[in-house]
């Protein structure tokens, strides 16, 4: 499967306006798809943002010409009820067709505790999961209303009546084997996050395949997508320390325990090593260095990279892309 590369426009890290100016430059550019984060809270304080994910990719999609456009990712089991999160993704791509995907998972304690007080446990989360997928498929694809009673989850002669006429392609996030091998069975597609390629090669993409495989799916036909941060800068220690944002991801704990305020999170994210940030994301001083770093993930079995841009300069952190994309495409 031919490698592509995404553009991660963070509603986090940068305002709504500034990541749909990055977007709009990232299709130029020649990116093969855009990514938004779906957050009610963020991974940082100092600086950060938060926009609603729908809101802006209807703008995304109105303002770019013909790039795939994704969440990354919307968890559909608590703030979000999963027939509503159908709708909305049928909306987008009834009116751009072939251009909208959706991406699920299992959710974070920033998102749904500020607005819910509730946070299970992770295998529950994940059971939450499979069956809010079960009900949004129902939707896209019933003719007919449809009743279902889940242990979670409740239609009652629910219609979907604005549809696209293709599907919705669905992404499913999966970090540790368990999700991964979730991510095979009942997805479309893996989605990741990055972590060190030994992890990748060895455990998550094997669990994933497993999972399609048992499902009766061609993991062969099915993308390894994969969320991670870059940051470029002539100086490398100033490219390290652009990632920094985004390293509470790197701390386990984050997506177990309930953990919503994002002084918190920041407290943490400042304590991560710069060589944990070094060994998990992508840091570089030119093109040929982005291109090293690409590969180590690609060999590591990924084969769509959604790239948030951590950059110092970020314009310089896109444009930079015009040589990088040659080279990696295979
Ligand atoms: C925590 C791990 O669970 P997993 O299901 O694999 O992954 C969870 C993630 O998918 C979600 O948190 C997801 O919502 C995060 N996310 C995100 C994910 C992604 O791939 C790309 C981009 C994003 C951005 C994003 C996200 N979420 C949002 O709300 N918004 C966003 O924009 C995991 O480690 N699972 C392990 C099990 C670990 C565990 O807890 N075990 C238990 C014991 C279990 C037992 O004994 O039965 C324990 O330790 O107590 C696994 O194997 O699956
Ligand atoms: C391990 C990191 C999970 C992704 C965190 C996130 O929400 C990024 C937008």
């Amino acid at each position: 499967m031919k490698t592509q590369i995404g553009y991660f426009a963070s509603l986090e890290q940068y305002r709504p306006m500034d990541a749909l100016e990055q977007t709009v430059r990232a299709e130029n550019v020649g990116f093969d798809s855009i990514w938004a984060d779906d957050h009610f809270h963020p991974w940082y304080h100092d600086n950060a943002q938060s926009a609603q994910a729908w809101a802006w990719m209807g703008a995304a999609l109105q303002a770019t010409k013909k790039v795939f456009i994704s969440t990354c990712i919307t968890c559909p089991i608590m703030r979000y009820n999963p027939a509503i999160v159908a709708q909305t993704f049928a909306t987008l791509r009834q009116m751009y067709p072939g251009r909208v995907g959706v991406a699920v998972g299992a959710g974070e304690a920033m998102n749904e505790v500020p607005v819910t007080g509730e946070w299970p446990s992770v295998p529950e989360r994940q059971n939450m999961t499979i069956e809010a997928v079960k009900v949004m498929r129902k939707l896209w694809e019933s003719d007919e209303p449809v009743t279902f009673k889940g242990e979670y989850f409740t239609l009652d002669k629910a219609f979907m009546y604005t549809k696209p006429d293709d599907g919705v392609p669905l992404y499913f996030s999966g970090l540790g084997p368990r999700g991964a091998k979730l991510a095979g069975t009942y997805g479309d597609h893996l989605m990741t996050v990055a972590a060190a390629p030994s992890t990748l090669k060895d455990v998550t993409i094997p669990k994933f395949e497993e999972g399609a495989r048992e499902a009766g799916k061609d993991p062969g036909k099915m993308e390894r997508a994969m969320l991670i941060w870059y940051s470029v800068d002539p100086d490398y220690d100033k490219a390290v320390e652009g990632n920094r944002f985004w390293a509470g991801c790197l701390v386990p704990s984050m997506f177990k325990y309930k953990v919503y305020d994002p002084k918190e999170v920041q407290l943490h994210a400042n304590l991560v090593h710069c060589d944990t940030i070094k060994e998990n994301y992508m840091c570089a001083t030119d093109a040929e260095g982005m291109i090293k770093e690409i590969e180590r993930f690609k060999e590591a079995g990924i084969n769509h990279f959604c790239l948030g841009n951590s950059s110092p300069d970020v314009n310089f952190g896109i444009d930079i892309f015009k040589e990088i994309l040659p080279a990696v495409r295979d």
